[in-house]
């Protein structure tokens, strides 16, 4: 059996980890890392901790649906504390300093990082390379609308699904994207890439990205109806990063695509 930790294992998708462990035949809960309490029956042997180090120890493969501050922790645990297990990072609203340190921590142990974890999304991102390249006068723009308690904002998806569009068209996405448009701004730029969030209700996920020109548009949607989507994703990937060698993955390479 692969032993999984939890890092986040209080929040939202980690509760449903903890579920959607109960019954695989292949994995099991090993670890849960709590930082204050948790209120959920665990199966019998499930190591409870707060310590990060305790979390490696008792865990072949950890899934991280935490927070930055939390990812960070988990990181340094591996680029200054010699840990050495393989990761499933799932957590968006990384800042540089720490997506650094993911590229350097992939130096030392196999770590997935996707910023969403459904199938649906990863056939997504190759469409919208298709249709960016392929519709080069079209201009894009992405909507996405989350739940009222998401704190990141755009949603790490809409940023991945707008680098899918900018480096399809040789763009480099910090030049081109904007978050708002409000007063006299003037027309649309051809290469800008607005990346707009909606925020409300329980919305679990939904990503838009539309291709729009003078007689026709083109609109991309995904829609997850379930957040198990993310968690069943999730250990998914983990079952497949435990035996490969260090190195950054993406989602399309677990899922062959
Ligand atoms: N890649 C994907 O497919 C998906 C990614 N996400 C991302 O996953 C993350 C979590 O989402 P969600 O479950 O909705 O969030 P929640 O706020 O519901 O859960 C966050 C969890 O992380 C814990 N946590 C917060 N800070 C730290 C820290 N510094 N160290 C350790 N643990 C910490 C929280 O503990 P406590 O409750 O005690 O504060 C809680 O258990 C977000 O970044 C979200 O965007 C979400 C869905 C899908
Ligand atoms: O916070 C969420 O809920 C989600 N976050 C991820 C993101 O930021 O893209 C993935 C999913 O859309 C749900």
């Amino acid at each position: 059996m692969i032993k999984i930790g939890i890092l986040g294992s209080t929040g939202r998708v980690g509760s449903l980890l903890i579920d959607d462990l109960k019954n695989d035949q292949e994995a099991k809960l090993a670890c849960v890392h709590v930082l204050d309490k948790i209120e959920k029956i665990l199966p019998q042997d499930t190591v409870v901790t707060n310590d990060i180090n305790v979390l490696f120890d008792e865990s072949d493969v950890i899934i991280d649906f935490s927070s930055p501050v939390g990812t960070e922790s988990l990181l340094t645990a591996v680029v200054e504390g010699g840990k050495r297990k393989a990761l499933v990072v799932a957590t968006t609203g990384l800042n540089k300093h720490q997506q650094n340190l993911l590229l350097e921590a992939s130096k030392l142990v196999p770590i997935l990082y996707a910023t969403n974890m459904s199938l649906g999304v990863a056939v997504l991102n190759k469409l919208v390379t298709l249709a960016a390249k392929t519709l080069k006068d079209f201009d894009i723009e992405i909507v996405e609308q989350h739940h009222r308690h998401k704190v990141d904002s755009p949603s790490g998806t809409a940023l991945t699904l707008a680098e899918h569009a900018a480096s399809a068209r040789n763009l480099n996405l910090d030049s081109v994207r904007i978050s708002g448009r409000d007063g006299q701004i003037g027309a649309r730029t051809k290469d800008e890439i607005a990346v707009m969030a909606l925020r409300g209700g329980d919305i679990v996920g939904r990503h838009t990205v539309g291709l729009y020109n003078d007689g026709e548009f083109l609109e991309l949607n995904h829609t997850a109806t379930a957040r198990n989507t993310f968690s069943k994703g999730a250990i998914k990937v983990a079952k497949w990063i435990v035996t490969k060698d260090a190195n950054l993955y993406s989602i399309n390479d677990a899922l062959g695509l």
